[in-house]
Formats: C-alpha cells, structure tokens, sequence
C-alpha cells in the first residue's frame, strides 16, 4: 500500500478506541500518519466552518481527499479495494478525513475526491478512526490475498 494520512477533528485519549485504532494501524503496510486538529467551539455551523478551515490547511496542496461522510457511497469491502487502486494510481497523496461531531463543512465535501461512507449508521468521529483503520486493513489484505479477509456471501 502506498502511505496514506489520516487528518481527524479531536484529540483521541487512551481508551478502547484509541486502542482499536491502534490495534488495526499497527497492521497496516505502512500505517496510516495521522494528524489530529483540535475540536473547534461556537454553533454548529460555525464549528464545521473553523475546523473546514483547520482542514483544508492542514491538507498538502496536491492530496487526494477521501471525506469519510454518511453522504457518500457505502462499497463493499472488495469495491474499496478497487478503488485503493484507482486512488494509489492518482500518484497524489491520498488524505482521509473524519469530521467532528458537528461532521463536515460542505467546503471540505466539495474538496474531496471521493466521499466514503461506512454504511448508513451515524458512529462516532473516535470510532470511525478505528473502523477505517480496519477496512484499510482489509483493503489490505484483499489486494495481498491474505486469508484474514474471506469473501462470503449468504446465497
Ligand atoms: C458523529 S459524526 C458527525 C455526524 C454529523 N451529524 C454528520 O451528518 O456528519 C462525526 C464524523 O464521523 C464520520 N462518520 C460518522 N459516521 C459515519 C459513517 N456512517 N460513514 C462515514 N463517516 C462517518 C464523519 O466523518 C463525521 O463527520
């Protein structure tokens, strides 16, 4: 896997989640660099608004954005593999960001390449960071036919 960063809205404390993220990023070839921006105050508005400010800035100019949004589209698990590689092929630096509680300002979703939702559910921004790490993991193993990831479907 080529390096990717991951630019997240809060400071994560030791915990189960940072734990999980820990766990699954360790794994990772080579891990995920993470840069983490301070949880802005004020409305709801506002915040998304000063934290899109602290993004974009903190975002290398050529960077490939992945917005992890609940607006964007859910893929399985071998479809995020595929578009790894699509995104790897780009040959910019590939970005994820998870947004804080008040989620996304519309000028980073406009920013973003792609906008990659994890299913429908809305999950907390700490936990997010792990279950990414986890799919990344497995994007991982799918594109290395490691058997930790086993295609099954009900049929
Ligand atoms: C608590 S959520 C924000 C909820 C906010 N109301 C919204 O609609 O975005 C915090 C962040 O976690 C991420 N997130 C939460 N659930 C998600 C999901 N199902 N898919 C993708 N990202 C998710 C997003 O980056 C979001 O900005």
């Amino acid at each position: 896997m080529k390096p990717a960063r991951l630019i997240a809205i809060g400071r994560l404390k030791p915990g189960p989640e940072a734990a999980l993220f820990a766990q699954y990023n360790a794994r990772l070839r080579p891990p995920l660099a993470v840069t983490e921006l301070p949880e802005a105050r004020g409305g709801a508005a506002e915040v998304r608004r000063r934290e899109a400010a602290a993004i974009l800035a903190a975002l290398p100019e050529a960077a490939l954005l992945i917005a992890l949004d609940l607006g964007g589209t859910a893929p399985t698990s071998e479809a995020l593999a595929t578009l790894a590689e699509r995104w790897e092929a780009a040959a910019r630096p590939l970005c994820f960001v998870i947004g804080g509680a008040e989620g996304l300002d519309p000028t980073v979703l406009d920013r973003a390449a792609h906008r990659l939702s994890l299913g429908p559910l809305t999950w907390p921004h700490f936990l997010v960071r792990g279950l990414l790490a986890e799919q990344w993991y497995r994007v991982q193993a799918i594109r290395g036919g490691h058997p930790y990831h086993r295609a099954w479907r009900p049929g």
